[in-house]
């Protein structure tokens, strides 16, 4: 952020297990997830009966009956109920968005403390009514008489009543994110085998990681989930080969449900406060918040649809003079195993950074060692709107154990837009 005028601070995380829908949380709603991750924060930092500057909270598959979802979750938090909230929505890179919206407050001043946050589940869809259906019973409504009411009842039709909900495809072509990404990994030409073995590392990085102790600090206020339920510590890359193509059944497709997010459920949240803030609560600071950047593609023209961080992290590192090999460790959105592939090749093109980026040449490989070292989306599970704040509160922790350096974070989102950031110590 240019003339910024306080740094801000990510004092820590807090999640929820994320869990695969239509099991564990198959009967709670974003509101309940994420009253019980910031219940979990609120107590960590002993913040109960205080009242932060904002909270900012979001989730993409929320019901307009949750419409001012960050409020009533703040008033179940714990938190003083004078604490004001907003709600935030930008695709899979919501709860990236909040954080940033938060820290731009902190660092210009307006606020000295807040939450950034958010969930998703695909078990509690808001499932509503056809349109169609909708006029008619407003109609019905507004009848003046028994026998107009009765007309109008009669003309439901019985394909009035099918439920209408929102799906993972993208409305100006109708094609699913996974069939866009079989788009990109056909154009980058990723193979298979490297998808399954993007995929595989990430189990095993995640698999790790519960060993090590590192995703210990889950609150885990639900008692039938203790613990994030994607990562398969036995997976094998012969297991993993042997799953059928799902989004391009022909013998050309190379996706599957193994290098594919599973659907979710889960919330997460993070702290931010002013260097002062966390000083006079006596709270650690675990990392920095540097800067963010969104961008967005013309998918419907025919660019990857989920190459928009790929402009977004140029642009960001443009403006801060760093080169995309400055970084300690880079969290990158697993969406799909081939939309990281597609997206860690074009940064390796020099015909796309300059076609693309505008840049001279490419920007590069990373040193692959560093990227998603806790495991990514593809292991511990993608709820839409809670993967930016798991990515932030991971990043920190890493930054915070290592005691200094610098980490990017990528998010690719529906609709073709890539909301990144820097973080650092
Ligand atoms: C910007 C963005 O983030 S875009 C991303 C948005 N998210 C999406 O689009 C969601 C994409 N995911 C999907 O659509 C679905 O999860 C799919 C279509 C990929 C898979 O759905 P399903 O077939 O229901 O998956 P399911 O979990 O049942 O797995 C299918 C099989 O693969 C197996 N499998 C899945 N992962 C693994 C693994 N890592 N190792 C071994 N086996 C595996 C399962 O055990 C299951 O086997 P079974 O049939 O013998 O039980």
């Amino acid at each position: 952020m240019q003339n910024q005028s306080r740094r801000v601070a990510i004092i820590g995380g807090q999640r929820i297990p994320f869990v695969r829908s239509f099991r564990e949380y198959s009967r709670t709603t974003n509101q309940e997830m994420l009253i019980a991750t910031l219940r979990g924060l609120v107590k960590k930092c002993n913040l109960e009966g205080r009242m932060l500057g904002d909270v900012s909270l979001g989730a993409v598959m929320t019901s307009s009956i949750e419409w001012n979802l960050a409020r009533e979750v703040v008033q179940g938090s714990g938190l003083d109920a004078h604490t004001p909230a907003f709600n935030v929505q930008r695709a899979c890179g919501t709860s990236l968005e909040t954080v940033n919206l938060i820290a731009l407050k902190i660092a210009v001043g307006q606020i000295d403390s807040g939450i950034a946050g958010g969930s998703d589940t695909n078990s509690d869809l808001p499932i509503m009514v056809q349109r169609a259906l909708a006029w008619k019973l407003i109609d019905i409504n507004n009848a003046k008489s028994f026998g107009e009411r009765l007309s109008k009842i009669l003309r439901i039709r019985p394909s009035d009543l099918k439920p209408a909900y929102p799906g993972i495809v993208e409305p100006r072509t109708g094609l699913s994110m996974g069939q866009h990404t079989e788009r990109m990994v056909k154009e980058w030409k990723i193979s298979r085998q490297e998808q399954d073995q993007l995929a595989y590392e990430s189990h095993v990085k995640a698999a790790r990681a519960y060993q090590e102790g590192f995703y210990n600090d889950l609150v885990t206020p639900f008692k039938n989930a203790t613990r994030d339920t994607i990562v398969r510590g036995d997976t094998t890359l012969e297991k993993l080969a042997k799953l059928k193509p799902v989004f391009d059944k022909s013998e050309a497709g190379t996706m599957t449900a193994g290098n594919s997010t599973a659907f979710t459920d889960g919330a997460s949240a993070v702290l931010l406060g002013s260097e002062e803030f966390a000083r006079q609560n006596n709270l650690p600071v675990q990392a920095y918040f540097k800067d963010a950047e969104a961008a967005a593609v013309d998918y419907v023209q025919g660019a990857g649809l989920l190459m928009a961080p790929t402009i977004a992290v140029a642009r960001m590192l443009r403006r801060h003079n760093l080169t995309l090999q400055d970084f300690d460790f880079y969290e990158i959105h697993e969406a799909f195993a081939g939309q990281v592939l597609s997206t860690l090749k074009a940064w390796e093109s020099a015909e796309y950074c300059r076609k693309v980026l505008g840049l001279e040449k490419a920007l590069g490989a990373i040193d692959r060692s560093k990227m998603n070292v806790k495991g990514g989306s593809l292991a511990l599970g993608h709820p839409f709107g809670a993967t930016g704040a798991r990515t932030v509160a991971t990043l920190a922790k890493l930054l915070h154990q290592k005691g200094s350096g610098r980490g990017l974070i990528s998010i690719c989102t529906g609709g073709g837009m890539g909301v990144v950031a820097i973080l650092e110590r």
